[in-house]
């Protein structure tokens, strides 16, 4: 093997460029771990004081103390328990285990979270900091969602980050959150806010309207299938019906132009992400549709685009 050429003279500057396009890919993951990092010896993204400069948006979303902070994310989603299971991709693609992180752990994402302390919170901070986010821009940008509801039910509505925040925001309103047990335990309700421990797949509390925020892309199209079984008939149990409101992505077309595409993958991350903890995917407009016709819903709308989400109302 010592008598070929190499590289052909011709090409060689192509070839180094290649070489240096894949030295980039392979540090990746520097990036995360370097932000990582920096917030967590809490050195950069300080604001200052003299205004000598100012913060980016994507600064702002890391310091420690702005409630909107995307930190709880980044610290449960970079924690080697969620990091771990992409070493075991290639093992998972050659077994019949369910996802990687049961190939890396030995048990289920939520029979793991269930047991571990450590992970249950980092994973119950990562959500509740999204929630605050998102819960605050359907208020200001979206409450006409909520015209005429006098009850709401947040399926998978962790600790109960949304309810709250929609039970202030419309007195009126009815809330209930339903998660499961160990997730709901020892939460305090008020009259106008109640925690029920139970399982989505059995049964649903029935109220004008479900929200599943960041439930349906944890689970296959079966499983989505099944919650949203047991969300129409919540809706449809009095004579009055009721909607479906879901705020997940919509994975856009690749289109031709560049404008979209961090966007595009960003996106891809996440349907990685759910293969790789759970067995969940995201969906484009087409597979969202056909999930709600084959759970016997008759429409569907989408109404606001939440940045990477969309919210899509779903009609009996
Ligand atoms: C990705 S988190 C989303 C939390 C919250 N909706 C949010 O967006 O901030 C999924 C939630 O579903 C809950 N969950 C998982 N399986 C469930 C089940 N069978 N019944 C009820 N809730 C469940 C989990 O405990 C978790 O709180
Ligand atoms: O690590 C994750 C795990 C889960 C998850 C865990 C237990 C469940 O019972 C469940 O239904 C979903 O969902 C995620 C998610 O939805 C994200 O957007 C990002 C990360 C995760």
């Amino acid at each position: 093997m010592n008598n070929f050429k190499l590289i052909p003279g011709e090409h060689a500057t192509e070839l180094l460029n290649a070489q240096a396009h894949i030295w980039n890919h392979i540090f990746n993951f520097i990036n995360s771990m370097s932000l990582k990092c920096a917030i967590q010896l809490e050195k950069m993204f300080e604001n200052d004081q003299e205004e000598r400069y100012a913060l980016t948006d994507a600064s702002r979303l890391l310091l420690k103390d702005n409630p909107l902070s995307v930190t709880p994310f980044l610290v449960a989603m970079l924690d080697p328990v969620l990091t771990k299971p992409w070493h075991f991709l290639t093992a998972w693609f050659q077994n019949e285990d369910l996802t990687p992180f049961d190939t890396a752990h030995g048990k289920k994402f939520w029979d793991y979270g269930e047991h571990e302390a450590k992970l249950n919170h980092f994973f119950s901070n990562a959500m509740a900091s999204d929630a605050r986010f998102v819960v605050s821009v359907l208020i200001d940008k979206c409450s006409a969602v909520f015209d005429g509801l006098e009850s709401l039910v947040d399926v998978g509505g962790g600790t109960g980050t949304v309810a709250k925040a929609i039970a202030d925001a419309f007195p009126s309103m009815e809330c209930t959150v339903l998660d499961l047990p160990h997730v709901v335990a020892g939460l305090e309700g008020s009259k106008k806010l109640k925690y029920i421990g139970g399982d989505m797949f059995e049964a649903v509390p029935p109220a004008d309207a479900i929200l599943l925020k960041w439930i349906l892309h944890d689970w296959n199209d079966e499983e989505c299938i099944k919650i949203l079984g047991r969300c129409k008939e919540a809706i449809t149990s009095t004579d009055k019906k009721g909607k479906v409101i879901i705020i997940d992505m919509i994975v856009q077309n690749q289109k031709e132009d560049d404008e979209d595409r961090e966007s595009i993958e960003t996106q891809l991350f996440f349907d990685m992400l759910m293969m790789v903890l759970v067995t969940g995917k995201e969906r484009n407009e087409k597979e969202w549709a056909k999930l709600f016709f084959d759970a016997g819903f008759s429409d569907y709308k989408i109404t606001h685009k939440l940045g990477l989400r969309s919210l899509i109302e779903v009609y009996p």
